[in-house]
């Protein structure tokens, strides 16, 4: 966590030249907390290397520790052991969506009661599909969002069940991530409009079947696992590629040419589709030696563009970003269910980015960005990482833009603020 206090809000550096860099970033948020997850319901100890260290994956290793298993993250390779689940628990879920919805599956296997809760806002984001489906497959856990407890019995018989996951694709992968542990199995369909986020999916189903886990994901909207262990597999965490998007943007509005360095050639991480998405914004994208290279059009020259960022959501806010400083008009669909993140996403999007003169107009899954003239003014982050990531974005685009409690990048990204800072 940050050592130096940061003024708040923060007067994000501005990018008056063009902002050459080649940067390190910390690893993955969505593969940290499925590796240690996995990890901890295996038939051995593993390691989890270059662990991101941030608030959503402590929040993870608390959590298992909680349930029994010993998570040592001392150093940069997190050492885990598998332990019993056989005391009761209290799980801090913070503002972590991986933790709230991929942690009651595991810890409906304890024998004891696990109570579950976390951050204000935590209480609102979505979760009862997760709670009724765990009903339906012999879990005793009352409620439909936080806070609540699993009355465990040591064992979840498991078998078919049909969810609405139209909401968030966590809910898939929670059944998914724990369900070889069940008597049954797990046999998990989907009915409802088209499942968000289907990488995070695929991302799911590769890691449990690098433990050993065979998955059925043959038939569309339906993914089955049988009953068997979890074999201990030691991951090596890729950087975050979604992480990456406001470095990346750095490049992208100052004219700079900006590298990533480890950027993996082949990943199932949904960061990898800003490579399509700044070249369609008019950015020269290509792999070196080093890493992921993107060097922006000239200042004032970044296009608009006609985005379905469905498979992507997380995206959304450093793209908006990027939108509000470029010279056409855009257009982002698909994401209605990014009102359910961290934040409602589009309405803080449209407010922060009209409040600083953009002409946004808000739509029930999306967000319309014309090219106007933005000026100085404070831009609010909702305790949202990715809010703040768009804000520095424009700050760093558009003279006397201060971004209120950057600190809230901590949820994936400890220290963000001065490593932004350090690049320009
Ligand atoms: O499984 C994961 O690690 C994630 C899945 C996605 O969630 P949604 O399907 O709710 O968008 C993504 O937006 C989130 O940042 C991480
Ligand atoms: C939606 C996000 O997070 P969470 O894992 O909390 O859902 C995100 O990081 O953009």
């Amino acid at each position: 966590m940050s050592t130096t206090p940061l003024e708040d809000p923060w007067p994000a550096p501005r990018a008056t030249t063009p902002v050459d860099a080649v940067v390190t970033l910390p690893g993955s948020k969505s593969l940290t907390n499925r590796a240690l997850l996995l990890a901890a319901i295996a038939d051995q100890p593993s390691v989890v290397r270059r662990a991101l260290r941030s608030r959503d994956t402590l929040l993870m290793a608390q959590a298992l520790t909680a349930l029994g298993s010993e998570v040592d993250t001392s150093g940069p390779d997190w050492r885990v052991t598998p332990g019993p689940f056989d005391r009761d628990a209290a799980v801090d879920c913070g503002l972590a969506g991986t933790v709230m919805r991929f942690v009651p599956p595991v810890a409906a296997l304890s024998t004891g009661q696990v109570a579950f809760d976390g951050d204000p806002h935590m209480r609102q984001r979505p979760i009862g599909e997760v709670l009724g489906a765990l009903r339906s497959l012999g879990v005793h856990v009352p409620g439909e969002r936080l806070p609540f407890t699993i009355h465990g019995t040591g064992a979840v018989r498991g078998g078919t069940v049909v969810i609405d996951a139209s909401a968030s694709s966590q809910f898939i992968s929670a059944l998914l991530l724990a369900g070889a542990r069940y008597e049954r199995g797990v046999d998990v369909r989907h009915d409802g409009k088209p499942v968000p986020s289907l990488p995070h999916i695929d991302m799911t189903v590769a890691m449990l079947r690098e433990h050993g886990v065979d998955v059925d994901d043959s038939a569309a909207n339906r993914w089955a696992v049988p009953p068997g262990a979890v074999k201990a597999v030691d991951h090596t965490i890729e950087p975050d590629l979604s992480n990456a998007a406001p470095f990346l943007a750095l490049a992208a509005i100052s004219g700079g040419t900006v590298t990533v360095r480890d950027w993996p050639r082949v990943t199932d991480q949904a960061g990898d589709a800003l490579r399509d998405i700044l070249t369609q914004m008019g950015c020269t994208v290509g792999f070196t030696d080093e890493g992921l290279s993107v060097t922006g059009p000239a200042v004032g020259e970044l296009q608009g563009v006609d985005l379905d960022l469905h498979d992507v959501g997380e995206l959304a806010p450093a793209v908006a970003a990027l939108c509000a400083v470029a010279s056409g008009p855009s257009h982002l669909r698909g994401i209605g269910h990014i009102r359910g993140h961290e934040t409602d996403r589009l309405a803080a999007l449209a407010t922060e980015l009209t409040g600083l003169g953009a002409d946004v107009t808000e739509h029930p899954d999306g967000l319309e960005i014309r090219p106007a003239a933005l000026h100085a003014g404070v831009f609010h982050t909702y305790a949202d990482h990715r809010m703040a990531h768009a804000g520095v974005i424009v700050a760093a685009a558009v003279d006397g833009v201060l971004v209120e409690d950057v600190a809230t990048t901590s949820k994936t990204f400890t220290d963000f603020a001065p490593f932004w800072a350090s690049l320009f």
